[in-house]
């Protein structure tokens, strides 16, 4: 199978997003014209390094490498560790030069990128995703962060890696519900803009879940090439890029919610806030209420939660709103929300009634 090259056009910054089966071998190969000394940082966690380490340590060969181990799970996305991360990489005599691996997941992604973002003001980074979310979604277009504990992603900088490398392999190390949660995001870019790429979705996603190697590299080029037009039209979201956030304020609220636990992973909560961006749109008369139950079949077929009945807990629609508001979107204390005119025609509202939406959701939680 060839390797598909994707291209984010930020001028002086653009950047290749390598795409292909079993590539992992050839990370060397991609990264060493990019070096400026044959030396490289590895930042991953536990289970990747388990079962990948090997293969990019191999890929790695004649560049010296040292790997750091971190923790799995979105917890490790936290102040503590960034300072714990930051530390390390000092004292590995990281230069502004270098590059720095973020090899793993969006957590990963997002902890390593920030601290390159800030590192010496700034160090080179690339991204190397193990996960279908961080290849479709958090690998690609700069955004870095930790959380706090006022909401998701609330601490970050916009700093855009040097190359992304995915390797559709690395998705068969997943486990179904990881694999199902980054589904999540390569949906959403059917429902922002696409209905004919949703449309495939509904046929072809099972065979995309179930490991039709072809079909997901189709899916990660489709995704990262819808992702990389609006990076390059508007790289510090002040206006379409907020798309690409459809629904996650409603779904960055659950996960705050449940503290950032292994209760709900990021992509599950992306895919109950996308269907209640479309349940919503469908209240204020904007989409039809087939398209809003269209979305749910979709995703409740593919096995992720798409009602608040779903997760382990339901929490109280007061909480969900006060997350909501620290979403960084807001204007003037007013929420702007993803919504939609239909599957495919997704859009900006600013000033949602923040009255309304607290009706909305404590119809949905009953608390
Ligand atoms: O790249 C973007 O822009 C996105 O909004 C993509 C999201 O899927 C991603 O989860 C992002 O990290 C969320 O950004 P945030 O600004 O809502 O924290």
């Amino acid at each position: 199978m060839t390797t598909e090259i994707v291209r984010v056009p930020l001028g002086d910054r653009a950047y290749d997003i390598q795409i292909g089966e079993n590539i992992l071998g050839k990370a060397g190969e991609f990264l060493s014209p990019l070096l400026k000394r044959k030396r490289v940082v590895v930042v991953t966690d536990k289970n990747v390094f388990a079962a990948q380490g090997a293969s990019l340590k191999a890929g790695l060969a004649g560049i010296e490498t040292d790997f750091i181990v971190l923790k799995p799970g979105e917890a490790t996305k936290s102040f503590d560790e960034f300072q714990k991360l930051t530390g390390r990489l000092l004292d590995l005599g990281v230069e502004r030069d270098d590059i720095v691996i973020a090899f793993g997941g969006g957590v990963i992604g997002d902890l390593t990128g920030f601290a390159c973002a800030v590192l010496r003001r700034g160090c080179r980074f690339a991204q190397i995703p193990t996960t279908l979310l961080a290849q479709v979604d958090s690998a690609v277009g700069g955004k870095t962060a930790i959380n706090a504990p006022q909401g998701k992603n609330l601490i970050g900088a916009f700093h855009q890696p040097s190359i992304v490398i995915a390797d559709t392999a690395s998705l068969n190390t997943l486990s179904p519900r990881e694999l199902r949660a980054g589904y999540a995001e390569v949906v959403k870019y059917g429902l922002i803009d696409d209905e004919p790429f949703f449309a495939w979705l509904e046929k072809q996603g099972t065979a995309l879940l179930a490991g039709d190697a072809s079909a997901r590299i189709w899916a990660v080029k489709k995704s990262c090439e819808a992702k990389a037009a609006i990076v390059g039209a508007d790289e510090q979201e002040r206006g379409k890029r907020a798309l690409l956030n459809l629904g996650h304020t409603f779904g960055h609220a659950f996960e705050a919610a449940f503290g950032y636990s292994e209760k709900l992973l990021h992509g599950e909560g992306v895919a109950l806030g996308m269907v209640l961006a479309f349940e919503y749109s469908a209240r204020l008369g904007m989409c039809s209420p087939d398209d809003a139950e269209r979305v749910k079949s979709h995703l409740g077929a593919c096995d992720l939660p798409v009602d608040v009945h779903d997760l382990p807990e339901v929490p109280p629609a007061s909480t969900l709103v006060e997350f909501m508001k620290q979403d960084k979107k807001v204007e003037h204390g007013a929420l702007t929300l993803i919504l939609a005119d239909a599957i495919g025609g997704s859009r900006i509202v600013k000033d949602a009634n923040i009255d309304d939406v607290s009706a909305f959701l404590k119809e949905k939680t009953g608390r």
